[in-house]
């Protein structure tokens, strides 16, 4: 609860609602604090970017925002109400994400794909799927069509019927996206998006995630590529060692002594004449 100390909080957009609030997070393994007393707030309309090195807590710090991992001390709310600390319960509460590692059902077709991911949305029950009544094919017809949408939203409707192993690396990390979104999530997690992706992939990502956030979905995303976190993000917060060293944006953050120095001394990736072309 001491983060005041150690952390300059400095957002440039206050005004939506909070949709996640993260107060005092701590996470332990055993002797290890992987995060340590964080506090970060996502508002409606925002992009809120997650940086820090490897082995930051990053990753960790999402697997607690998403039910995964019960955090050692601290709350998550969305929308303010404390979450169940359940994965699926979080997802129907509202919170989607991706994971640093793609996770697809490889042999599934890629709208097989993303009609899993709407499994939380939908009413009908075990024994209306085994009966097959005309409800449950009410439903299946509706879901199937709202999964095209999505297909079309990410540009993938004409890979509908093909095997998501089957997909390039930049179209299956889309298609984890799709996923995510058929949850009808209020707030998307992006585990490292753009990991793998050429440059081509990780501006069409870019595109994607303004155009989820255009739809009313508040976003938070982790990634090591600076270009990609600072065109996109109206504020990021940067994790170093568990604790959150600063928050702000793009200037406050590149200018912080103490990030420069988590970096190694080394000046960040993007921050130059590379970002001079932002949207
Ligand atoms: N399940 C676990 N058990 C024990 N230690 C863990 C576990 N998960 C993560 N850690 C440790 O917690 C620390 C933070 O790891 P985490 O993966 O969250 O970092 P990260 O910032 O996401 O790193 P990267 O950018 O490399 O993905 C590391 O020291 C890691 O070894």
């Amino acid at each position: 609860m001491n983060t005041q100390m150690t952390t300059d909080t400095a957002p440039t957009t206050t005004t939506g609602a909070p949709v996640l609030e993260a107060s005092g997070v701590v996470m332990r393994f055993g002797g290890l604090t992987a995060v340590n007393n964080v506090d970060l707030t996502v508002r409606e309309g925002e992009i809120v970017g997650l940086i820090g090195p490897n082995g930051a807590g990053k990753t960790t710090f999402f697997n607690c925002l998403t039910g995964l991992y019960v955090p050692t001390e601290g709350t998550v709310k969305y929308k303010g109400t404390v979450l169940p600390p359940k994965p699926n319960l979080v997802t129907e509460a509202g919170i989607a994400r991706t994971f640093q590692n793609i996770r697809l059902f490889a042999n599934m077709t890629v709208l097989e794909n993303v009609l899993v991911g709407r499994h939380t949305r939908t009413k009908e029950g075990l024994f209306s799927a085994i009966l097959r009544g005309p409800g449950y094919k009410r439903a299946e017809a509706e879901s199937r069509e709202k999964a095209m949408e999505l297909l079309e939203f990410c540009g993938l409707a004409h890979k509908a019927e093909h095997l998501s192993r089957n997909l390039p690396y930049g179209e299956q990390r889309k298609l984890e996206i799709a996923r995510a979104l058929a949850s009808e999530p209020g707030l998307l997690l992006l585990d490292e998006p753009t990991a793998g992706m050429n440059p081509q992939e990780t501006n069409a990502a870019e595109e994607l995630v303004f155009a989820i956030r255009d739809k009313g979905i508040a976003i938070l995303v982790i990634e090591h590529d600076m270009k990609f976190i600072f065109n996109l993000c109206d504020r990021t917060a940067v994790l170093v060692q568990g604790q959150k060293i600063v928050e702000g944006d793009k200037e406050t953050v590149q200018n912080d002594e103490r990030v420069i120095t988590a970096y190694l001394g080394a000046p960040l990736e993007g921050t130059t004449a590379g970002t001079e072309d932002d949207q």
